[in-house]
């Protein structure tokens, strides 16, 4: 079995196989100010109350503060659900981004998390089976706590090799450019190999996040000794709740499953990666891009904005300065990993660098609210999605790329991976 149908197989109690319909019951529901107001009026039509007020997690991210009028009437109306059904978990805003409060405080690993925002797909991070549903199935699950799926296929991505200048972005840049935009269509993306063995938990956020680029359901890894020192070290979980989770420890046994697809990726040889306009895979090596000038970069979002993307990033502008015809613009991705690069001096280092700091939450990824661009300006990214016209004019353009690359182009005022 494929570590998404033993995931599965565990949550319904008898075994599943891809192509099953099955219907499951969540353990984590969330949405956040974009989908949620949607979801509320859908709800309110399906009749009242929801099933459970401890497994939903509301966060205000996409809009923070609000901008406009529309955003904030939607965060009042989004209140007003909050008060009337007792939501427990609710976090109004400068908190973070809703995938990184979600991993910094309520996905476990055999989980099934269900959220109104396509990166749920984020928290197979955690060995969980985690996806992102629309407005409408999510009123449904906050109903009955209960959704229908078919069980996903599976690509089984390993990453082999070793080299010290590629982080985990180019790693699922380079798988998106392998499996295409719609070659995960409705497939896991079950992510193994001595890289991702060694990666931290940051770094597997990362890989799958970025599992919809490809049409993917969902990303997955194996939960493992440095899922379980995450649990316990950054997440407090006491020894006995560890232990618990690991007598439920799923693994998966690579030569017994039935892939749909196997990849292997060595990544010793590998140059840095980059996502040229307007799709997530259209990559290219930095080599070949090398050169463009760029007017904006962002440093954040739930792709690239936590603790280790803001060190990484901190390394190459430290006694630098940004590019003059360059904005910068970082935003940690949640008020825990703000409050930590504070007390690295890391914040320090990006506002003598000349950067922009904004509070925790989405920024400029989707263009709604700040770092809106200019017809013609050309931005390098951390995020997960260059769409034509996504962060502004139809007619600007956005590269993505690593915190790295992203940090050394701001300094230098064009794409590049060298300092010097
Ligand atoms: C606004 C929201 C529905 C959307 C998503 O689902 O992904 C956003 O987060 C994005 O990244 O485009
Ligand atoms: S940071 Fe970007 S990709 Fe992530 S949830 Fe926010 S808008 Fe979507």
């Amino acid at each position: 079995m494929t570590l998404i149908e033993e995931i599965l197989s565990k949550k319904v109690g008898y075994e599943v196989c891809a192509g099953d319909s099955i219907e499951v019951k969540v353990d984590l529901a969330m949405t956040h100010d974009g989908t949620t107001p949607l979801t509320y009026k859908a709800l309110k039509e399906m009749g009242d109350g929801v099933w459970d007020n401890e497994k939903i997690v509301i966060a205000f991210d996409h809009n923070v503060p609000a901008n406009t009028v529309k955003a904030a009437e939607m965060q009042k109306l989004v209140l007003e659900f909050v008060k009337r059904f007792n939501i427990k978990h609710f976090h109004k805003g400068g908190e973070g981004i809703c995938h990184q409060i979600l991993a910094e405080n309520y996905v476990l690993p055999n989980m099934f998390v269900a959220g109104g925002d396509s990166h749920t797909c984020t928290h197979g991070a955690f060995g969980a089976f985690a996806t992102g549903f629309g407005a409408t199935d999510m009123a449904y699950i906050y109903a009955t706590g209960e959704a229908w799926i078919k069980v996903p296929k599976t690509i089984r991505v390993d990453i082999v090799g070793k080299n010290e200048n590629i982080s985990a972005k180019d790693i699922v840049l380079r798988v998106c450019k392998e499996i295409g935009r719609r070659g995960a269509t409705y497939m896991a993306i079950e992510y193994g190999g001595e890289v991702v063995k060694r990666m931290n938990m940051d770094g597997r956020l990362t890989l799958c996040n970025m599992a919809i680029e490809m049409g993917g359901k969902t990303g997955v890894i194996e939960a493992d000794e440095i899922t379980y020192n995450y649990l316990k070290n950054e997440r407090g979980l006491s020894d006995e709740k560890i232990a618990e989770l690991k007598k439920e420890r799923i693994t998966v046994n690579k030569d017994e499953a039935n892939y749909y697809r196997e990849i292997e990726i060595d990544i010793t040889d590998m140059e840095e990666q980059v996502a040229v306009p307007h799709h997530p895979d259209n990559v290219k090596p930095v080599s070949e891009v090398e050169g463009t000038e760029i007017n904006q970069v962002f440093i954040g979002s739930c792709t690239n904005g936590r603790l280790s993307d803001l060190r990484e990033a901190a390394k190459y502008l430290k006694g630098g300065k940004v590019h003059k015809d360059v904005k910068l613009i970082v935003i940690p991705a949640s008020k825990k990993v703000f409050l930590q690069a504070l007390r690295e001096g890391l914040i320090e280092t990006f506002i003598k660098a000349g950067a922009m700091i904004c509070t925790p939450g989405c920024g400029p990824c989707l263009g709604a609210h700040q770092g809106v661009l200019a017809e013609g300006e050309v931005c390098l990214s951390t995020t997960n999605r260059n769409f034509r016209g996504r962060m502004g004019h139809i007619n600007s353009y956005i590269y993505l790329a690593s915190p790295k690359v992203a940090a050394i182009s701001a300094v230098k005022g064009y794409i590049t991976n060298k300092l010097d």
